[in-house]
Parts: structure tokens; C-alpha cells; sequence
């Protein structure tokens, strides 16, 4: 069995045979003390904007590009058929099972987890067990780890589609064959532009405005494809410390330095805007310090709950509330309003939250106070749609303005320290701060980034007064009083609206 720097050795022998540049200034290193598997470090400073290497289309692997297509060309009329998770799936499948030894990229395939199961190991939440999963509880990421979405995919692949195209070999493809290349595509592939993806945009567009319509949602209009993409993904992510990007070219892919790095610095990519919860998901890692784009999750139930147990309206009010507030969004053609009730609001680890969350705790809270003061609209089924309807408008004009109410304020800050709570007894004030190892330490950072989210959100300073302009902090009774007034002149004129007992 080769060693470790051996298949390394071999893959660095197969890219030159590929024709593939690397700068000199670069080396492929053993990361696996930090739990990093390969990675590519500088050996010398290396500037902005410099070729770090480039790698011909050829050698990448995608639907047009694979011995799955090459052999049966009709194949690709069946792949192009699917989704690009799907056709990928099975064109790597094809490779590594049906091609196996003769692929040409089996020394590339000897350094990904799914062959090299020695050296590493799949971590993805896929993978964890009910257990393991229990350690990230309250986080929502539990949710959302799309177990049953990957089930049905591969109950739709195997063996119905890879009958249909006629390759006997992924008849018996198990589910667990299946998870690892999904999740071997998730953590290493990129959408790399296609060369014709210009004149394919100028063709929709053209085809739009002939025919009124969109794409037709099949592969050939994305405009790129799902590939796998050998060096380019030997490169690990840091949310902080990015600084090199692939670019496409009609013939080659050119990574290159977004900024300058120094000898003995590591080369990192980025695997998007996710917070440290998605990139355990996806990638099976965390940054120990958090991702930078960390953000804590309100669920609508925490909210719900509060209102019911610390405000005191009923439930049925808060769920015709959200109902009025959904159906303002769909009926609004001018868009006005924006759907609010979300399954959970994102609070950010840089001191924003989402306007959705204002508008809901806002809204709440003076039908909070409206209900207290013995508002009989609000029980009268006849009126308290009405009501609600103007409420929830006054409460839009009134952020639009830059305004919100002292109430809604102390709302906010115990609905943050309530979803707070749920995580403090998880949270190890010593925190983790060396090689995370294992699934459980993990876990931890993940919580600890999630906490540390939400207590950045209660700085009213800096949540409130964000570059785009600051909020005021209003009395409650304004307000009231403004949506109270019109309906007392509306009362008057028509016998059958109760009049409020506010002044
Ligand atoms: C595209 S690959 C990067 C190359 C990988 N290190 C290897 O040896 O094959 C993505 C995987 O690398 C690992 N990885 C990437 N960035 C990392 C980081 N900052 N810390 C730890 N592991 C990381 C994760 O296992 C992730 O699923």
C-alpha cells in the first residue's frame, strides 16, 4: 500500500502528465497534524494577483468530460436529463467503480476520502449518528441536514435511471456508496462556468423576449457545470483568512492569489458565505475561532412562545396574526410587504439581525399591549382581522421610518437571552481552542459560535445603529394612539367596531 506522500507524489506526476502548472512558489503539504488532510502552502512571498496554477478543461470531470460520455456518447442525452447532483453522481460513480484502475484520473481519486479511507475520514452531519447529532441540539442545523431529500434521490437513481442508461455495473450501487460520492461532490466540486456560457445567457435572454418564458430549468441553461476540479480542490477554506480564487477561462482554470501571502503561509480558498453549522454540514470541519459569517437562529416558536407565556396573548391570536401577515405578503402585488413569518431568524455574528425579525417582535408587541388594555377587537372575530391588518401597516411605515417602540425593545432583548439560555449549558467557558479531533469537539464550536452570535445581538448600539442609519426608540402609547385613533373615528361611523378603551 502506497504511504501518504507517495500518493501524493503520484498525483503531482499525473498533473504535470496533464499538463498542469504549478507555480514554484507552492508545495502540496501533509496537513494532517491539524486535522487538514493536504493543503498547499507558500514556499516563497507571493504576491497579489499572481498565477498560482492552471488547469487545462481537459482534465477536469463533468458530464461532457468523463469515460461514462466519452464511451456512449447517447449517455449524455440521459445526464443532461437529470440535475447536476444527479449526473455527476453517477459519471463518478462510473468512474470509480465501472473504469476503477483505467480511469484517467485514478491517481487524482487515490487522494480523495473515498479512496483514501486511511487517511481520512468523512464527517459531513450525513454521516453522524443520532447521538453525535444530539450534541449540536438547540442548534437548527439538526433540521437540516436533508437525509430524506438524499434518500429519495438515490431511491429515484437506483436502479430505475441507471438502468435506463444502460449500465449494468451501478445496478447495485448501496446507499452507502451513494452518500459518500454526495458528499465527496458537496465538500470538493465547483460550478465551473462553461466556455459557451455568455452566448448561452444572450440566447435565453433572446428566447425570453420571444417567448415570454424563462430557462427550462435542464443542465444545458445553467450555464455551467458541476465538476470536479483535481488541485484546485487540495486547497482548504478559511472564512478569515481567504486569499487565492479560481477563474474561468474559455480553455484553462487559473487560481490566483486575491492577496499577497507569505512564505510559509497556507493557500485558502473559500467555500462560500456560511457560518461554522453549514460548513460542519457540508465540509465535515469548523474554524476553531468561528466562520465570519456566523449567525444564531431565533425559531418562530421561541418567539411564539414568549408572547404567549410572557406577554399573555393567546395563541390563536398570535397564529391569525401570522396568518394576516402572510397573507398581506401574498396580496401585496406591489410589494410592499415582505413575507415576515419565517421558520427562524438569523442573528449575525457581526451585529446585524433580519428585518423580518423586527417587523414580527414589533408587530407583536403592540397587539401585546393593545390586548392588555382589554381591546375587545382583537376577540372579536369579525374586526380582529381588520385590526391586525392596520397594525401590522403601521408597523411597516414606522420601521420604514427608522422607528421602533421602547416595547418592542425590551421584547427583543429577553427573546435573544431566552434563545440564549438554551445554549448555556452546553457552553464550555474554556473553550476548545487548539486541532479540533472529534465529532463532540466540534459540535461545541458550533454551539459556541451560534451563543456567541446571539449575544453580539443583544449590543443595542451596534445592532440598532447600523451604517445604514440608526433607529429611535419611540413611546408605545404614539403609536397606539395613531392606530387606536382611526378606528375610533371609523366606530363612530359604523356601530358595529367596538370602541378601544385606550386613549
Ligand atoms: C476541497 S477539500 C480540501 C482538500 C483536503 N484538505 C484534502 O486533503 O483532500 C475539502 C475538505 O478539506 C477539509 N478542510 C477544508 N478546509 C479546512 C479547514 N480550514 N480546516 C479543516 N479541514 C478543512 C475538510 O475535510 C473538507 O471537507
Amino acid at each position: 500500500m502506497l504511504s501518504f506522500d507517495e500518493i501524493t507524489n503520484k498525483f503531482l506526476k499525473w498533473l504535470s502528465e496533464e499538463n498542469v502548472s504549478i507555480s514554484p512558489k507552492l508545495a502540496v503539504k501533509d496537513l494532517r497534524k491539524d486535522n487538514q488532510g493536504r493543503g498547499m502552502v507558500a514556499i516563497e512571498d507571493i504576491e497579489e494577483d499572481e498565477e498560482l496554477f492552471c488547469i487545462p478543461r481537459e482534465t477536469i470531470i463533468n458530464i461532457e468530460n468523463c469515460s461514462l460520455t466519452k464511451e456512449n456518447p447517447k449517455a449524455l442525452d440521459g445526464l443532461l436529463n437529470l440535475n447536476q447532483w444527479e449526473s455527476l453522481i453517477i459519471s463518478l460513480l462510473y468512474e470509480l467503480k465501472v473504469k476503477g484502475e483505467e480511469s484517467r484520473w485514478c491517481d487524482y481519486f487515490n487522494t480523495l476520502p473515498i479512496k483514501d479511507t486511511q487517511n481520512y475520514q468523512f464527517n459531513q452531519l450525513m454521516f453522524w449518528s443520532q447521538e453525535q447529532l444530539n450534541e449540536l441540539s438547540p442548534s437548527l442545523i439538526i433540521d437540516r441536514i436533508g437525509k430524506d431529500e438524499a434518500e429519495n434521490m438515490f431511491n429515484k437513481l437506483f436502479p430505475k435511471v441507471v438502468k435506463d442508461l444502460n449500465i449494468p455495473e451501478l445496478f447495485d450501487v448501496t446507499i452507502d456508496e451513494y452518500h459518500k460520492v454526495a458528499s465527496l461532490i458537496m465538500s470538493y466540486s465547483f460550478d465551473v462556468e462553461r466556455p459557451d456560457s455568455d452566448q448561452l445567457e444572450d440566447e435565453e435572454e433572446e428566447e425570453e423576449e420571444e417567448e415570454g418564458n424563462g430557462a427550462d430549468g435542464t443542465i444545458l441553461n445553467d450555464g455551467y457545470y458541476k465538476s470536479m476540479v483535481p488541485l484546485a480542490d487540495i486547497l482548504n477554506a478559511d472564512t478569515k483568512l481567504h486569499n487565492a480564487s479560481l477563474i474561468y477561462t474559455s480553455g484553462v482554470l487559473v487560481m490566483k492569489s486575491i492577496k499577497s501571502i507569505k512564505k510559509g503561509e497556507q493557500i485558502y480558498n473559500t467555500y462560500s458565505d456560511h457560518p461554522n453549522s453549514e460548513i460542519l454540514r457540508r465540509y465535515g470541519y469548523v474554524e476553531v475561532n468561528g466562520s465570519k459569517f456566523d449567525f444564531g437562529e431565533i425559531p418562530l416558536n421561541t418567539i411564539k412562545e414568549y408572547f404567549i407565556n410572557t406577554v399573555g396573548l393567546p395563541p390563536s391570536l398570535i397564529d391569525d396574526t401570522f396568518e394576516v401577515l402572510d397573507k398581506l405578503a401574498e396580496d401585496d402585488e406591489e410589494e410592499n410587504f415582505a413575507k415576515v413569518v419565517l421558520d427562524s431568524y438569523d442573528c449575525f455574528n457581526d451585529y446585524e439581525i433580519i428585518l423580518e425579525l423586527i417587523f414580527v417582535i414589533q408587530i407583536l408587541s403592540i397587539i401585546g399591549l393593545i390586548y392588555k388594555t382589554d381591546f375587545s377587537d382583537l376577540e372579536d372575530h369579525e374586526n380582529k382581522y381588520s385590526l391586525i391588518s392596520r397594525i401590522s401597516k403601521k408597523c411597516y411605515q414606522l420601521i420604514e421610518s427608522k422607528k421602533l417602540t421602547k416595547y418592542f425593545l425590551e421584547n427583543y432583548e429577553n427573546i435573544v437571552k431566552s434563545r440564549i439560555q438554551e445554549y448555556i449549558y452546553k457552553i464550555d467557558h474554556n473553550s476548545q481552542t487548539g486541532t479540533i479531533t472529534t465529532r463532540g469537539e466540534m459540535a461545541k464550536i458550533v454551539l459556541q459560535s451560534e451563543y456567541d452570535s446571539l449575544n453580539n445581538c443583544l449590543d443595542f448600539d451596534k445592532v440598532f445603529n447600523a451604517e445604514e442609519g440608526s433607529y429611535k426608540f419611540i413611546d408605545d402609547g404614539k403609536l397606539i394612539r395613531n392606530i387606536t385613533k382611526k378606528r375610533m373615528m371609523e366606530a363612530d361611523a359604523n356601530p358595529n367596531i367596538k370602541k378601544s378603551k385606550l386613549k
